[in-house]
């Protein structure tokens, strides 16, 4: 298989596809939203609540633990229940999740509340690439899908700054931030609930392609995926490990502790890579559907991540050289990525591809935190002794250049496609 697919059945009218994509964005800004709302009222947790470091970490890392299995049945699950409906339900999921983890009174009724949200969020995202995929496939898909991730951001980047938006919230303590990230996450399951209702005129008009179209689940299928989606795969795992590991989890210790700056500072330098994306991440998918071209912007994109941390761990050159290159390619591979998935597998097993990717994704983001942490404590990492973070600078610069030997592969596979295809364009033109 692992032809470039065409991306969509029939063509909804572009009106209708736009206020799905607003639909999906707006869901998609509350679901992050819930994602990081736990990091702001950690110190409150602890505070107020005893929760100790290992508690706090484990209400993040519920998340990521049932998806190393549960994402590929959601990736199947939207495949065959359609991307509307999965939205919609996994929406519902995540709003449940939320006020459990707001409304508990005790700790595991917390971690129960965020082991719901992760079951429904993982699922929940790719059902909303998945409506993309639907409603802009062949016509604006990187720059719809490059969007909808920068809406996503966006929660992000308000729930980072929610201590400020909503102070007199967080003066009273851990739990009102939490209700207003649960009233969030309602105006999220709206939003899917609207985006259902929209989506049954096409889907029934056959202008999408229907979950009833695809054949029931065999394992053997997953093996039906061609070489470039394998490529994909590895750099997916390699990139989201080493980016998110070292941006969410250790980037502002290290640039306090190696690069002497003070917390406030440390904080702000990582935001920034953040804030590029909501503007650079649609821009990108632009760019990309005006050039038709994927790979090599993915494979640019991946090589700015091997400089940028050589940058950081071989010189003492200003922050804002690698901060710039990291802000650069944290926005051109998600934008390129997950359009070009939705290229190299056919619709019907759009879902599935990206469960299966995710899957080992959530596995090499655990990995990778775990590892980068054993080698920080084992070379006794910290600001006394700086030169204890080289074995884990080493680490991610080793895994993010093997995961550009992969996107180099890739071009060679799917771009040798892509240019043949653009060529056949052009002269039908
Ligand atoms: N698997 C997700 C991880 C995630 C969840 N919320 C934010 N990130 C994923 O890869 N989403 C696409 C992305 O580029 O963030």
């Amino acid at each position: 298989m692992s032809t470039i697919a065409p991306t969509a059945v029939g063509r909804p009218g572009r009106l209708t596809a736009w206020i799905v994509g607003v639909l999906v964005a707006v869901s998609l800004f509350g679901n992050f939203y819930v994602y990081d709302s736990i990091g702001p009222v950690a110190d409150l947790l602890q505070q107020q609540r005893g929760f100790t470091d290992t508690q706090v970490g484990l209400l993040n890392a519920i998340y990521n633990l049932p998806n190393i299995v549960l994402i590929l049945v959601g990736g199947v699950l939207v495949d065959r229940f359609g991307a509307a409906r999965m939205t919609l339900v996994t929406a519902g999921l995540c709003l449940a999740g939320a006020a459990l983890t707001a409304f508990s009174p005790g700790f595991t009724g917390m971690a129960a509340g965020r082991l719901l949200y992760g079951i429904g969020a993982e699922t929940f995202n790719i059902a909303t690439l998945a409506a993309v995929a639907d409603y802009f496939g062949g016509r604006s898909l990187a720059l719809a899908m490059g969007a909808e991730l920068a809406i996503g951001r966006l929660g992000s980047y308000g729930a980072d700054m929610s201590p400020t938006w909503f102070a007199n919230a967080y003066a009273q303590g851990w739990q009102p931030p939490l209700v207003i990230a649960t009233a969030i996450a309602a105006t999220s399951f709206a939003a899917a609930l609207a985006y259902w209702w929209v989506d049954r005129g096409p889907r029934r008009a056959g202008l999408l392609p229907t979950g009833q179209a695809s054949e029931g689940f065999a394992w053997r299928d997953l093996l039906h995926f061609g070489k470039a989606y394998w490529y994909l795969l590895a750099l997916c795992v390699l990139w989201y490990a080493v980016i998110l590991a070292f941006r969410s989890t250790f980037s502002i210790k290290y640039f306090q502790h190696v690069h002497g700056l003070d917390l406030a500072t440390a904080g702000e330098m990582n935001s920034y890579v953040f804030l590029a994306a909501v503007f650079a991440t649609p821009a990108f998918g632009w760019v990309c559907d005006r050039v038709g071209r994927y790979a090599p912007f993915l494979a640019l994109g991946a090589a700015l991540l091997p400089v940028a941390l050589a940058i950081l761990a071989l010189t003492s050159w200003s922050l804002w050289l690698p901060t710039v290159l990291i802000g650069v390619s944290f926005s051109l591979v998600p934008a390129v990525m997950w359009p070009l998935t939705s290229r190299l597998v056919a619709p019907n097993r759009f879902g599935t591809a990206i469960g299966l990717m995710w899957v080992v994704q959530n596995a090499g983001i655990g990995g990778a935190n775990l590892v980068a942490g054993w080698l920080n404590d084992r070379a006794g990492a910290s600001a006394a002794n700086p030169g204890g973070y080289d074995a884990m600078m080493a680490f991610f610069g080793l895994t993010s250049v093997a995961g550009l030997a992969f996107a180099l592969m890739l071009w060679l596979t799917a771009g040798r496609r892509e240019q043949e295809k653009a060529a056949t364009l052009r002269a039908s033109a």
